[in-house]
């Protein structure tokens, strides 16, 4: 089934970031976006993601062009069908680990995972506050939150950058186990070429274009 599809998206800010850049994504499937510092990765992301407005091109989720969606559409999609982990963790701070999944899980009406916090190993942390845990832990508290939520889609911004080698291959696998188990996809970002070559197709963004190597 097609999850995404985006046709010649176009973006600049002070200059064109990229243009005619098109993508896909099927369930069950793993597309990486590689490419240099600034080459508009993350830009592409938000575009992907609705977060923001393409100048030109169409992104289409679930069969049905964004442009057309209503706004309260478009806000029960990103809120039940879309995971979007970010660098920066957008928890809230005055709360619990456990209090950030459970406004997540308020949100979805999908109910808490607690082999999820297992596997991310973040048991013991539910009942500190977000502002007591390690980078690593508001990461993978990040990562749980998203994932209670049941996404059909996981946009992924360097989603392991503050983890060690071991747990961010633990936490990668948990996201292609998520995907294969829920039929939904992955779109990931990274630096990190051994991350990328784990998905299925691999694209790097340069000279403004989007160009598959995988
Ligand atoms: N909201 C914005 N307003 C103005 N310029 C922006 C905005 N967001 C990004 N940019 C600029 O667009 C360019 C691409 O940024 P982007 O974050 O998409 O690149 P990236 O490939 O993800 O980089 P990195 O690998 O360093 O994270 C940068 O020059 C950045 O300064």
């Amino acid at each position: 089934m097609n999850l995404l599809s985006a046709k010649n998206l176009s973006h600049s800010f002070e200059y064109e970031l990229f243009s005619d850049v098109s993508l896909s994504l099927e369930s069950n499937e793993s597309i990486a976006i590689i490419g240099m510092s600034g080459s508009g990765k993350s830009t592409l992301l938000h575009l992907l993601s609705t977060l923001l407005k393409p100048d030109k091109g169409t992104v289409t989720l679930f069969g049905k062009e964004t442009a057309s969606m209503s706004k309260k559409e478009l806000t029960l999609i990103k809120r039940n069908k879309l995971g979007i982990v970010f660098q920066s963790h957008y928890l809230f701070k005055g709360f619990t680990a456990y209090e950030n999944l459970e406004v997540a899980q308020i949100l979805s009406q999908k109910e808490i995972d607690n082999s999820l916090i297992k596997d991310l190993e973040i048991e013991q942390c539910m009942h500190q506050k977000v502002t007591e845990l390690s980078g690593g832990q508001q990461q993978r508290v990040s990562i749980a939150r998203v994932l209670t939520k049941k996404p059909s889609i996981i946009f992924a911004d360097e989603p392991t950058g503050n983890l060690d080698n071991k747990t961010a291959a633990e936490v990668m696998k948990l996201f292609f186990d998520y995907c294969q188990e829920n039929d939904a996809g992955m779109i990931l970002v990274t630096h990190d070429n051994n991350l990328a070559n784990m998905c299925k197709r691999v694209y790097k963004l340069e000279d403004k274009a989007l160009k598959p190597i995988k």
